[in-house]
């Protein structure tokens, strides 16, 4: 497999998938009066472990809730789009406020779980009876993030440093980070210059970033649907990968005289 310099992390929720697949699986189960009766007395990760037990004690099976999972809405080219950028050597990635359980089960469905060398999510399982439990990303015994940006169980912009400090300068990866949820404006923060960030038109991460684009160094490049999330995604892998031949050229020799304008 060709292999390149890009590392392309996605949020999920409503950047791979066309819904939140928490709201999801509780509203297709019919559970939806419940949910909001609980959201405002406690903290959302929480609340959605507290959810699967109560599907689980209304005789809600892993089975039932692998079968809401396999209808989630997906935009239909959001699944070869994905194939293709991992084709063309991109390391993919996700990065999540959702859980494993329902992540795995989503990506095996649409055969694309083999794309992503990372899922960066709170974990999920089933435990000894059958019930589906979600707990935080950050473990609660561990001291917590500090980063007021984020909610506790999870902040995104640590995940994004430490995947950045998985790399060694040489390496020199180019990210292109995209999302559309406010947890999703803390790792836009800790893009560099040479980085991208393709923040959801009209949703949290964008209202955040156009509130002082200065922030943000990485380059900005929206996106107001699926169809525009695949060409400027495809257009980003391109421009970077002309760019990074242009400088492996001015390097190694000068430029080859048949190849002027393009260089
Ligand atoms: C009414 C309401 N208030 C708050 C939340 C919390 N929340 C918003 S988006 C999201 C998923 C993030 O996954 P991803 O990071 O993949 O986008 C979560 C956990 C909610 N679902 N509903
Ligand atoms: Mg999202």
């Amino acid at each position: 497999m060709a292999s390149s310099n890009i590392v392309v992390v996605f949020d999920f929720d409503k950047t791979i998938i066309d819904c939140d697949s928490d709201n999801w699986v509780v509203d297709e189960l019919g559970f939806t009066d419940l949910f909001n009766q609980l959201f405002p007395t406690m903290p959302f990760n929480n609340l959605m472990d507290r959810m699967m037990m109560e599907l689980h004690c209304n005789g809600k099976t892993i089975e039932d809730i692998v079968e809401v999972l396999k209808r989630v809405p997906i935009q239909p080219r959001m699944i070869p789009a994905i194939k293709a950028a991992n084709a063309l050597g991109c390391d993919l990635r996700i990065v999540s406020d959702a859980n494993t359980f329902f992540i795995e089960t989503i990506l095996k469905n649409f055969g694309i779980r083999e794309c992503f060398s990372e899922i960066n999510t709170n974990p999920g399982y089933v435990d000894e009876e059958g019930r589906l439990r979600v707990l935080p990303y950050h473990h609660l015994n561990q001291p917590p993030h500090r980063c007021n940006l984020c909610p506790t169980n999870m902040c995104k912009g640590l995940i994004i440093n430490r995947i950045q400090d998985s790399f060694s300068c040489e390496e020199n990866k180019r990210f292109i980070y995209l999302g559309d949820g406010s947890g999703d404006y803390c790792p836009s923060l800790n893009l560099k210059e040479k980085d991208f960030v393709m923040p959801r038109k009209n949703f949290p991460v964008w209202d955040l970033i156009c509130k002082d684009r200065s922030l943000v160094k990485a380059q900005i490049y929206e996106w107001g649907d699926w169809e525009e999330q695949e060409k400027i995604l495809h257009q980003l892998i391109n421009k970077i990968s002309m760019e990074e031949s242009a400088l492996f050229f001015s390097a190694h020799e000068p430029l080859p005289k048949a190849l002027p304008v393009m260089l």
